[in-house]
């Protein structure tokens, strides 16, 4: 029987998945008869292949008596004795018979060179994409953008003065305009912008509005249509990490999902580290996990996303904020499968961390941890607010 994660469901979608069970099962039909029919119309053109292959094979051998048979017959052997003429016919058929294994052989080789022509254009194809990929990179970001080690721009002395951008800005946009790639949609039109440190931003606006589109332009996952994109930080714990709405995990113990996507430091860290992790789980309401785990560093051979509910995969994906700290987090609707009371403290913690926050939402209750606020109209329009109510706020890092 096929497990639900075989069709891609976490378990939490089961209970619809088993309602709809008979439409599953229509659909899952009309895609094996689609692959029956595929599979038919394959054996159909590859059967006159095989039979012209082996009639040849056959017939051939049974053709080289035919050909000898003539000039016998017509007494252009005459004068050989029947053990001379056996001779001949013998090796006369075994002339032909060679030569007529030497064409199969190359038949055979037409078909296992076609498959491999075919596997070569794939990986050519692969390749080309790949090329292209990193030539593209290389283009538009410097290599040192993309390092956890990469020294700040502002400290880049090739540049001249009045290019110099103070050395708490993260990101600053020029004249951006922003168009969905595939469909060329507008979504932003001309906007300018520096977030930098301490000025948490919140992005409004109704749904497909492009608010995530912004955070994958911020992020060097999209282009802007227009203007200029400049992350002067970098990612990772001393510059800024990204929640996506969906959170990622990998397979792994308990702590490779809190230190995720560190590795390394992970035994030299010590027993600090422990504390440290516990102490954010803790922090993001999840210390049961511990218990169900057996400790941070046990085995566990399930799927994280099977035995975590939304939520709680939104406040483990929290407890590895935590736990980088960087100087700048990005939320994508990050707290929207948790109540306004959890998502308080987690914001809370943020703040009390010292990350500027560049959140996502639909929540107006995000607003007080937010001194602007962008919000996305559609059709290219947007308007850039500053929230006064939060100023005390913010200041004392507390709610
Ligand atoms: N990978 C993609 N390929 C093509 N179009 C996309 C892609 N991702 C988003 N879009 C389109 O871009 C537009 C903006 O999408 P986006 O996800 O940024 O909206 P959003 O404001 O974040 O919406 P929501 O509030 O529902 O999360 C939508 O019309 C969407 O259909």
């Amino acid at each position: 029987m096929l497990r639900t994660t075989e069709f891609g469901c976490s378990g939490y979608i089961q209970p619809v998945f088993k309602k709809a069970g008979r439409v599953e099962h229509m659909r899952t039909d009309r895609r094996l008869q689609s692959l029956l029919q595929t599979q038919r119309e394959l054996m159909g053109k590859e059967l006159w292949l095989y039979i012209g292959i082996n009639t040849f094979d056959y017939l051939g051998s049974i053709l080289s008596y035919v050909v000898i048979a003539i000039p016998i017959f017509s007494g252009v052997y005459g004068d050989l004795t029947p053990t001379e003429l056996s001779s001949l016919v013998s090796k006369n058929a075994f002339v032909s018979i060679y030569l007529i294994s030497c064409f199969s052989q190359l038949i055979d080789l037409s078909t296992t060179v076609s498959d491999v022509a075919g596997y070569t254009h794939r990986i050519g194809e692969l390749q080309e994409t790949l090329l292209n990929l990193s030539r593209q990179w290389k283009d538009h970001y410097l290599e040192a953008k993309t390092s956890w080690d990469l020294d700040k721009w502002g400290l880049d002395s090739s540049r001249s003065e009045e290019e110099m951008v103070p050395e708490d800005t993260a990101f600053l946009l020029e004249r951006v305009t922003l168009a969905v790639p595939s469909s060329g949609k507008l979504l932003i039109k001309d906007l300018n912008l520096k977030i930098s440190q301490g000025n948490n931003l919140l992005i409004v606006g109704n749904t497909g509005t492009g608010k995530t589109s912004f955070l994958r332009v911020l992020s060097g996952l999209w282009e802007s249509t227009q203007g200029s994109v400049s992350m002067l930080t970098c990612f990772g714990p001393h510059g800024v990490v990204f929640l996506p709405q969906r959170p990622f995990f990998t397979d792994g113990t308990l702590r490779e999902q809190v230190i995720y996507p560190l590795k390394e430091i992970y035994p030299l860290s010590g027993s600090a580290d422990d504390e440290r992790i516990l102490r954010f789980l803790e922090l993001a309401g999840l210390s049961d996990l511990l218990a169900r785990t057996g400790g941070l560093d046990q085995q566990v051979d399930w799927n994280w996303y099977d035995i975590l509910s939304p939520g709680e995969m939104q406040r483990l994906s929290f407890t590895r904020l935590f736990y980088l700290q960087p100087r700048y987090a990005v939320l994508d609707e990050a707290t929207s499968a948790l109540t306004e009371e959890v998502e308080h403290e987690l914001y809370h913690t943020c703040i009390h961390l010292g990350m500027t926050l560049i959140s996502v939402g639909h929540r107006t209750s995000l607003e007080r941890f937010h001194s602007w606020i962008l919000r996305l109209c559609g059709g290219g329009r947007w308007e850039l607010t500053k929230n006064e109510s939060t100023k005390c706020l913010l200041a004392n890092k507390g709610c």
